[in-house]
């Protein structure tokens, strides 16, 4: 029997708790997972059951909302984030993805939280879950994806100031992020032989050094050297013209220069549906691909598609590992 995921709860202030219900009340049986959390802050709307052994929420989820208890610091009030919750945020991230790691759990889905929350009431050095789970599992590179039904995008860069994108955007760093997006595409998405679209930095992908040099001094030799040993590969491409539907239909993933840049195409066309997969883990991790949401955080009306989504995925991703592990 495949293992249940596990479901890290977030930012007790934020949207995170009541889309766990939504999306158990929607699930339930056909997606086993198991909420971890502080039963205090659950809404009380749905039956919940609370666990001692996370491998029972795949029968315990037929008929309630399976918690994994944890106890946190303060209460949860919608919009209001308390400095005493943010160590059990980080706990319950790095306990579901222990569980991850041990095959308790068979994938980790993260519910969002609130970076600023976390600084003021931790030591939080990371800038999000994707810094904070390749250092829990004692991994130096990993890809942030957001992947739907009709865009897969990935920033080289992510969680830095735009100022500092060129300084960071290095070679090394963009050849690192195709090789573990390629694996990925293969691996977690089944994709045989992955066309990869490269995007530009600058305007016009530069236009050969008239609006900037990096396109041709870094992104171009990398796309050349990988070109030369056989990848699917295309750019650096103008980043204004490869969006649309016939430039989408080219490609099986983009490849981006900064978090914007990869962000605002699919939040645009798919922001109920879009999936932040961590790419290059040791376990699968999956998450909604929106924020924490404090603006609408308790009154009932937050989208919980992206959240079912992930979990969806998550368990696709389980199950096509554990096939290549039978065969
Ligand atoms: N995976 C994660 O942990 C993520 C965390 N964040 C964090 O969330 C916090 C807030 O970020 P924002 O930029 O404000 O983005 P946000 O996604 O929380 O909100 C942006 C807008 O979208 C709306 N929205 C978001 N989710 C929705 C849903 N499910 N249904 C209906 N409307 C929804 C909000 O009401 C708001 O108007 C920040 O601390 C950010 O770093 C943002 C993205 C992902
Ligand atoms: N903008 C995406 C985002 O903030 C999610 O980051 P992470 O917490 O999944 O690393």
């Amino acid at each position: 029997m495949t293992a249940p995921i596990a479901l890290s709860c977030g930012e007790p202030a934020g949207i995170g708790l009541e889309l766990a219900v939504r999306a158990w009340e929607q699930l339930k049986g056909d997606v086993p997972f198991f909420l971890i959390a502080d039963p205090r802050h659950v809404p009380k709307t749905v039956p919940v059951v609370e666990l001692s052994d996370p491998r029972d929420a795949v029968q315990a989820c037929r008929d309630a909302l399976p918690v994994l208890p944890l106890a946190f610091g303060g209460q949860a009030i919608a919009g209001q984030p308390d400095p005493a919750n943010a160590e059990g945020v980080m706990e319950a991230i790095a306990l579901g993805a222990r569980l991850a790691m041990d095959g308790t759990a068979s994938a980790l889905c993260t519910a969002p939280i609130h970076k600023k929350a976390l600084k003021d009431g931790t030591s939080f050095p990371w800038p999000g879950h994707t810094e904070y789970l390749a250092h829990l599992a004692g991994v130096e590179n990993v890809v942030m994806m957001l992947a739907s039904e009709q865009l897969r995008v990935v920033p080289t860069t992510i969680h830095i100031a735009l100022a500092d994108v060129p300084q960071i955007l290095t070679a090394q760093l963009l050849r690192k992020t195709l090789e573990i997006t390629r694996d990925g595409l293969r691996n977690q998405f089944g994709i045989e032989d992955p066309r990869i679209a490269v995007a530009g930095l600058n305007p016009h992908a530069g236009e050969g050094g008239a609006m900037g040099h990096e396109d041709m001094t870094v992104i171009a030799p990398v796309v050349e050297e990988l070109l030369s040993q056989g990848w699917a590969l295309s750019g650096p491409l103008p980043a204004d013209t490869m969006f649309h539907a016939a430039a989408r239909a080219k490609y099986d993933a983009a490849v981006c220069m900064y978090h914007d840049q990869a962000l605002i195409p699919i939040k645009t066309l798919d922001f109920d549906r879009g999936v932040n997969v961590t790419l290059g883990l040791p376990f699968i991790r999956t998450s909604p691909d929106h924020g924490t949401a404090f603006d609408i955080a308790g009154k009932g009306i937050a989208t919980p598609t992206s959240l079912i989504e992930a979990l969806r995925m998550a368990q696709r991703m389980a199950a096509s590992r554990s096939d290549h592990k039978e065969h």
